[in-house]
């Protein structure tokens, strides 16, 4: 169910699938090159309507055409027409369609050209060349290396191709005349690739991105390390990616989330079973992973004679008196994650200030200094309030004050409630070594970038360099879940499952965002959820609230942080 493998994983269950199964491998890469020529397909259908004089899609250089995907629909049911009303973002768009793509395919003489490399990834792109020859399209190959040096099943491919008289040239370097091309099937390099695109293959993935014309890669876009998402200069810049068998890791992090643009994941034939043997242990967050893998009810039915302690109370330490909205909007989210009771503790200066401000709230003095900051002696009466409650949400707008890191421990290792850290909180564990503190009951941490690099000690380009691993990495040898956040969030439990979040919008991009995530956690905890399930769902609906925020403005910019709790 959505496993997302290294390039190291995908190796072994292919090698499973031909030597421990018999699933000839050629049979793999026909599948594949099926899959690819149907995507073509379904691509040149809805941009039928935006054909120009030449045949070829109407895009303008360098332009990307979102719209031509108005008719398809993403995981989470949205069409691209909703996205591309709500400011055209592509947020997460994984198109995952195991089955042919729907339709008949529509006889025309649009002219695609195969850039082929020399391993099974080329393999894939003479599969996928001759079926769309065999859908009507007028098609032709460029070879990135001399034909002969391909060896195996992609030597038996290009064979096949020169047998049915395919057209074929011998790229020879420089820029490349596409003139009359709809578009370019991008099969130099796959998961065999390592480091950046060498000699002509590099030359010829600049002529490619130059040319302005759609791209669909195979598998992957040429240029991008499949287990990191970083990518190389250069990379293919493509409008959909073929994903082959199952998802990579490189698809799912940015920057090469954005050089894969729409994902279509296909099925070539791998039984699932064989992946489930491998225990993979990351997933995308796909809503059947929510209910299935990590049982969580994404209807969340209410007991029809629930009450408000049915649901849980959160305890929330935010706010100070220069920071005090950050309190506010975390204990709301809280509410809004449909928890009973919200009790927000802050110093007693700034509490008359609140009263009110959201009257669904309870509010706690937790003590403070003259200047409504907090104190290391507000601990004590932290704990007193944890005591009565299930859950301790502590971080936002906190800032710093002497004894903060000793006063951490001690909520730490005393509140007998799981524990959720963001923000000023997470600095004052940076500053300290907290591998021998103590603690019995989960704690979920919810760093964004920045903040994990403090907490990592790296810097946070570091950090943005390979999300995935660090964040697996870091909740194990720390024994917490972790919520890497940023564009495709990551989740990651202490038992190393992690999870990649695809729902969001580049305009959550704002103050307060994450305080209402912690909330969120924090209210999902409360009733009843374990720390990777609150975690993972909380992001999963901060997400949608935030596609759904952007949908009812008209310029998505103007999100603010509260739009996110109404959009709850
Ligand atoms: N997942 C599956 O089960 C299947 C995947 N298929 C496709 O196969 C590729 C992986 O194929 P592989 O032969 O291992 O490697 P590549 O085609 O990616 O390329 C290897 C080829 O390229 C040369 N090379 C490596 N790095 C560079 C570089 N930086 N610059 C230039 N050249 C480079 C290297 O020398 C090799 O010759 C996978 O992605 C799928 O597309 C199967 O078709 C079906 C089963
Ligand atoms: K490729």
């Amino acid at each position: 169910m959505y496993p997302i493998v290294t390039a190291a994983e995908m190796r072994e269950l292919d090698r499973a699938a031909t030597e421990e199964l018999g699933i000839p491998a050629i049979v793999l890469m026909e599948n594949a090159g099926r899959a690819i020529a149907e995507e073509i397909a379904a691509l040149s259908r809805r941009c039928g309507q935006g054909r120009n004089p030449e045949g070829g899609l109407a895009v303008s250089p360098g332009e990307r055409p979102s719209g031509c995907f108005a008719e398809g629909s993403d995981a989470q049911g949205r069409t691209d027409a909703d996205r591309a009303a709500k400011g055209g973002a592509r947020s997460g768009g994984l198109t995952i369609r195991t089955e042919a793509a729907p339709g008949p395919v529509q006889p025309g003489a649009e002219y695609w050209i195969v850039l082929v490399g020399k391993g099974n990834n080329g393999g894939d792109g003479l599969v996928a060349a001759r079926h769309l020859r065999e859908a009507g399209f007028s098609v032709s190959l460029l070879y990135a290396a001399p034909p002969e040096s391909l060896t195996g099943e992609a030597a038996v491919q290009r064979d096949i191709a020169a047998a049915l008289g395919v057209p074929a040239a011998v790229y020879r370097g420089g820029g490349y005349d596409f003139t009359g091309c709809a578009g370019l099937v991008d099969a130099l390099l796959g998961t065999g690739s390592s480091g950046a695109p060498r000699g002509l293959f590099a030359e010829l993935i600049a002529a490619a991105n130059a040319s302005g014309l759609p791209i669909v890669a195979a598998d992957i876009p040429s240029g991008l390390n499949a287990d990191t998402g970083e990518t190389h200069d250069p990379c293919i810049q493509a409008e959909v990616t073929v994903c082959l068998a199952l998802l990579k890791r490189g698809l799912l992090q940015y920057p090469g989330s954005g050089a894969a643009g729409r994902v279509a994941l296909r099925s070539i034939g791998i039984p699932a079973d064989l992946a489930l043997k491998q225990g993979l242990s990351v997933h995308w967050l796909a809503p059947a992973v929510l209910e299935r893998r990590l049982g969580v009810d994404p209807g969340r039915r209410r007991a029809a004679d629930g009450h408000k302690g049915t649901y849980g109370h959160v305890l929330v330490a935010a706010g100070s008196l220069p920071m005090s909205g950050a309190g506010l909007l975390c204990a709301r989210a809280a509410l809004r994650a449909g928890c009973g009771l919200v009790t927000w503790a802050l110093p007693g200066r700034v509490l008359p200030s609140a009263v009110l401000a959201a009257p669904e709230l309870m509010l706690a003095d937790a003590g403070g200094s003259e200047a409504g900051e907090w104190t290391a002696e507000s601990a004590d009466r932290l704990l007193e309030l944890a005591g009565t409650r299930d859950v301790l949400a502590v971080g936002p707008g906190i800032g710093r004050f002497p004894g903060g890191a000793q006063w951490l421990r001690r909520l730490w290792e005393e509140a007998d409630v799981p524990l959720v850290v963001d923000a000023d909180a997470l600095n004052l564990l940076a500053e300290v070594s907290y591998a021998g503190w103590r603690r019995t009951r989960p704690v979920v941490l919810t760093p964004h970038p920045g903040e994990m690099a403090r907490l990592a000690g790296i810097h946070t380009a570091e950090v943005q360099r390979d999300r995935i691993g660090l964040a697996i990495r870091y909740a194990a040898e720390h024994g917490v879940t972790l919520v890497l956040k940023g564009a495709h969030t990551v989740i990651a439990a202490p038992d190393g499952r992690a999870f990649v979040n695809t729902t969001g919008h580049p305009g959550m991009a704002t103050g307060g965002a994450g305080d209402v995530l912690t909330g969120m956690i924090a209210g999902l905890l409360a009733q009843g959820l374990d720390g990777i399930q609150a975690a993972a769902f909380a992001v999963y609906l901060h997400g949608q609230a935030g596609e759904r925020a952007a949908g009812r403005r008209h310029d998505p910019s103007s999100i603010v942080a509260s739009d996110l709790i109404e959009a709850l």
